[in-house]
């Protein structure tokens, strides 16, 4: 799979959604009720980050759920992506991008959203063959008015932004002409998971989801 098609992929699963919940899983038996309540709220895109011991486990459980979109996060390593595509993660989301990395994906058929930070990270990236990006750390890189600045001269790439990114700031973003959707954490908090309140994450999800400017 060239990066080419691993971009128009990518740029499909981007547009399924306004927001992708970036999920730090501690415990593989919430994979699940997880999954489903962020699917119910209106959220199919699901990024579980290779940060936990659990997560690849988590990966195998919510591939399993009806509508779930699962893709692996903080996949670095030519390890972390043949791993996340075995456990039947449908992409792969990593903070940066490297030739070491390009290989992986191509190898395994894995679609890659690699992040940059810059415009000459971005311009590298679409010279790997990558259109579609990930920013990162959206925030202190420069927030909504940083990426603004970037569509005028790299008017073809496209970004998801992540890394501080919130309910409150998401439609900043969601506004440019640049940005397919927003990642975060906001939705899966790790106090909601570990006492189980799957209503409550259904809800930040579904308030999530109506965030379209
Ligand atoms: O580890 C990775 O590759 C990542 O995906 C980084 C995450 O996207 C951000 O850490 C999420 O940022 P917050 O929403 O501010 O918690």
């Amino acid at each position: 799979m060239t990066p080419e098609s691993q971009s128009a992929r990518i740029r499909e699963i981007c547009a399924m959604a306004p927001v992708i919940p970036v999920i730090v899983i501690e415990d593989a038996a919430w994979a699940e009720p997880l999954a489903r309540s962020l699917v119910a709220g209106g959220l199919p895109v699901l990024e579980v980050t290779l940060r936990t011991p659990a997560a690849l486990e988590a990966i195998a459980a919510m591939a399993q759920v009806e509508g779930a979109v699962v893709g692996a996060g903080t996949v670095i390593t030519t390890q972390d992506a043949h791993r996340a595509r075995t456990a039947g993660a449908r992409f792969a989301v990593s903070p940066g991008l490297t030739d070491t990395l390009v290989g992986a994906c191509e190898e395994c058929a894995l679609p890659l959203l690699p992040g940059a930070a810059t415009a000459s990270e971005a311009m590298q990236a679409v010279e790997a063959g990558f259109d579609t990006l990930k920013f990162f750390p959206a925030g202190p890189a420069g927030g909504p008015a940083y990426l603004k600045a970037l569509a005028g001269p790299l008017p073809g790439i496209r970004f998801c932004p992540t890394g501080g990114v919130s309910a409150t700031n998401a439609p900043d973003y969601l506004a440019l002409s640049n940005v397919l959707c927003v990642g975060g954490s906001w939705i899966s908090p790790a106090d909601m998971m570990r006492a189980g309140d799957w209503a409550g994450i259904q809800a930040l999800a579904r308030q999530a989801a109506g965030l379209r400017p």
